[in-house]
């Protein structure tokens, strides 16, 4: 599990480890520092980089890692943008032979191949000083950037974008990933985040994002006396005469394997709609009968509140999606996942789609409270929010995931995980993930459609159980 720990937890985890002391704790930051600028770079031996340092910490872990490259043989340059600089940082940095200037060329000629963003880190506010702006102005465009603990100017503990910040290529953090890692838009803005341990003792996060092994441990695999029925039922009520393929893309998500069974009827009971999915998947059932989970998704105003109201009749958990959402108005009185896109979750919440998209966590969240369900907000960074508790953020997929039926899919994966046994939060989570992993391996950096996400959902699990 990768975790992102707020800034006020990180600097109680600090306090509570006097042992440690901030001096120690930033020799270990400055050591990993340098080496990501090292690895990075393929080297130091006579690489240029520039140091830009405020008046804070931060701004000591780069003079700090700037002395470690220094003595590598790189040629480093700080340039000091604040008020107050950590001076024992900076002795040790002139003494490794670094160089002090003000933003300009490089030291000895050519361009810096590298920038170290120390301007502010957890203490800094939202925001760029007028002399930051211009110090990065002053850098070549080719330099790559690497911020320390999180780009300047970014609200650590939000993922919101307020105000100028840096842009970086890599981050490199400290004792835990940060809300802004693994939120967006600022995660967008971080990079690859690297993340060195310093050895801090922290409580349970907030936000938190699976790895594949957290996948696999989740993943229900059949034991050796399951039939269909105790591997779980998936009912799935998707697809109209309008929109016949939605039906078919949800029954694709479903039936991939993780359940034993799909029992599949159309949002406005279309025969034609039935037989064309019943044609596409001959595995699945169209009986009435007992499901362990609802889908309930595209199809139609009137016809998916119809749906979903029978649905919500059967008193085991459901899984919204798409038409269906707009009838969801109140707490359901089931287990209930949501999954909406910030179009969709804008409406529910009653905001714009730009409030949504500029406050993603925010809305999850505040979605999940109202609704009393998990919400899936969809996006390059997929957020899952449990009602008064954890938030989950998907890393996996590509941006040629963002495909129309990519959705649909989606809700019939985690309805299956849903009726394997997992809880909605688990599963929702789950489902994202794999998702994300079956869209990488269908794409391979070509265009996919959605049918092939669901087609590459077996390999998806095959790899992860493979890696437990
Ligand atoms: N807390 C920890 O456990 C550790 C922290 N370390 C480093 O210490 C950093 C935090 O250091 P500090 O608390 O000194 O805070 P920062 O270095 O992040 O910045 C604080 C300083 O910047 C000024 N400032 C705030 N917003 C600004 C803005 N928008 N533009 C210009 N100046 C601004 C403040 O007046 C203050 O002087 C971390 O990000 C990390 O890099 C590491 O050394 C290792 C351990
Ligand atoms: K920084």
């Amino acid at each position: 599990m990768r975790h992102a720990h707020t800034v006020a937890q990180v600097r109680a985890a600090e306090q509570a480890s006097p042992d440690l002391g901030p001096g120690l704790l930033m020799q270990r930051a400055a050591r990993g520092l340098a080496q990501a600028v090292i690895d990075l770079l393929g080297g130091a031996y006579g690489r240029r980089v520039v140091l830009l340092v405020g008046s804070g910490d931060n701004g000591g872990d780069a003079l700090y890692a700037g002395a470690v490259l220094a003595r590598r043989g790189a040629l480093v340059d700080a340039w000091l943008l604040g008020a107050r600089v950590h001076e024992a940082a900076l002795t040790t940095f002139r003494g490794a032979g670094g160089r002090v200037g003000t933003p300009g060329p490089a030291t000895r000629g050519a361009a810096h191949d590298l920038v170290v963003d120390g301007i502010v880190g957890i203490g800094g506010r939202p925001g760029l000083a007028p002399e930051a702006i211009a110090a990065l102005e002053a850098v070549s465009r080719d330099a790559l950037v690497v911020a320390v603990d999180v780009p300047s100017g970014l609200d650590a503990d939000t993922g919101r974008i307020t105000a100028p910040h840096v842009e970086a290529d890599v981050t490199v953090t400290f004792g835990s990933h940060k809300v802004a890692h693994l939120v967006d838009p600022a995660a967008a803005a971080c990079g690859v985040v690297h993340l060195v341990g310093i050895g801090l003792d922290l409580p349970p996060a907030p936000v938190e994002a699976l790895q594949a092994a957290d996948v696999a441990a989740l993943l229900p695999v059949p034991d050796r006396h399951a039939h269909k029925y105790t591997r779980g039922v998936v009912g799935v009520r998707a697809g109209s005469s309008a929109y016949p393929g939605a039906g078919q893309l949800c029954v694709a998500g479903a039936a991939s394997g993780l359940a034993g069974m799909v029992r599949y009827r159309p949002v406005d009971d279309d025969r034609e709609t039935a037989r064309s999915v019943l044609a596409a998947h001959p595995e699945v059932v169209t009986g009435e009968g007992r499901v362990q989970a609802w889908v309930v998704g595209s199809g139609g105003g009137a016809e998916a509140a119809r749906a979903l109201g029978e649905a919500l009749n059967a008193r085991v958990p459901v899984v919204i999606d798409a038409d269906a959402l707009a009838a969801v108005e109140r707490p359901l009185p089931v287990p209930a996942v949501l999954t909406p896109h910030a179009g969709e979750l804008a409406a529910m919440l009653g905001i714009s789609r730009e409030e949504v998209e500029d406050d993603q966590l925010a809305a999850a969240r505040r979605a999940a409270d109202r609704f009393d369900a998990v919400v899936v907000l969809k996006g390059r960074r997929t957020l899952v929010a449990e009602p008064v508790g954890r938030v989950r953020v998907n890393t996996t997929g590509t941006p040629w995931l963002a495909t129309a039926g990519a959705g649909d899919v989606l809700a019939g994966l985690t309805g299956s995980l849903v009726a394997a046994g997992l809880s909605p939060f688990d599963a929702a989570s789950a489902a994202c993930w794999l998702h994300g992993a079956a869209a990488s391996l269908a794409s391979a950096g070509a265009p996919i459609t959605a049918r092939a996400v669901a087609a590459a959902l077996p390999e998806a699990v095959r790899r992860v159980l493979d890696a437990r």
